[in-house]
């Protein structure tokens, strides 16, 4: 379970975050929508351990991610804005660096490469340079990075932003085999189709606040909207389809 209790974050006197609070249960799928700028990066980055919050805290099935950093590492993968990926080295020898990173040795670490091999369809890129990688090719590695070393929680920033077809395909069908395998994801994105397909929950921020959460099925009931687009445009604007603020949205 990841619990984000009473975020806050200033970035230059600006308020980004402000006192946010909610949970994402394990072995679920769960959607962080917002505007552009609504916080989601740097919420996601606070739990990730990449940034501080001013106050509040995170915990990672109940480890402070501010007071034991390494213990909750382990417990979490992350898929972020940037790939990350170190150039000068193969997929193989990029993805058994962060496996050792990891505290993988021997053959469980032979078991857990060939597992994000075969899982992530890797072969033709697993001694390829990641220098000069496609976007796909980036994520995919990115991915099987977060993947490595089963962590119980992962998250993941926009993850098939620049995706083709089939490689958001299987990026999918991913998410959904962890998450049947009892991991526990928090995914942010701007594409309604994908996160109806793949969202158990779905969290709504505006302004660094949550303005709504639930199932999509409560969500819809709760804005009386038709659909999930609409129903995150009045939560997270006021408005659906351009109506006056305070009017009835949908
Ligand atoms: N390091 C930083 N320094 C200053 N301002 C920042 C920094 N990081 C983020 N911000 C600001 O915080 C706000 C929230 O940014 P954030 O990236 O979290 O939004 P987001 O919801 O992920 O947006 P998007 O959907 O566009 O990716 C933005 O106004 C951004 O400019």
């Amino acid at each position: 379970m990841i619990e984000v209790n009473a975020v806050s974050k200033d970035f230059g006197g600006r308020k980004i975050l402000r006192d946010l609070s909610f949970t994402v249960p394990d072995g679920r799928i769960t959607a962080l929508l917002g505007a552009n700028g609504a916080g989601k990066t740097t919420c996601l980055r606070i739990i990730g351990g990449l940034l501080r919050a001013d106050s509040g805290d995170v915990r990672l099935g109940g480890i402070d991610v501010g007071r034991d950093p390494m213990a909750a590492r382990r417990q979490l993968g992350v898929v972020g804005d940037r790939e990350g990926l170190y150039e000068r080295l193969t997929v193989a020898e990029y993805l058994s660096l962060f496996a050792t990173i990891q505290g993988l040795s021997g053959g469980v670490r032979d078991k857990a490469l060939q597992a994000v091999r075969e899982e992530l369809e890797l072969d033709d890129l697993w001694h390829r340079r990641t220098r000069g990688f496609s976007q796909g090719e980036r994520m995919k590695v990115s991915l099987a990075r977060a993947m490595v070393h089963q962590p119980q929680h992962l998250i993941l920033d926009e993850p098939t932003r620049g995706l083709d077809v089939l490689a958001a395909r299987l990026l999918r069908k991913t998410l959904l085999q962890l998450r049947d395998r009892g991991t526990t994801i928090l995914f942010s994105s701007h594409v309604m189709s994908e996160v109806s397909e793949l969202s158990d929950q779905v969290l709504v921020m505006s302004a660094g606040r949550i303005v709504g959460g639930g199932t999509p099925a409560e969500l819809l009931a709760q804005t009386g909207c038709g659909n999930l687009e609409d129903t995150f445009v009045t939560l997270a604007y006021g408005t659906a389809g351009g109506q006056k603020e305070g009017a009835p949205a949908c």
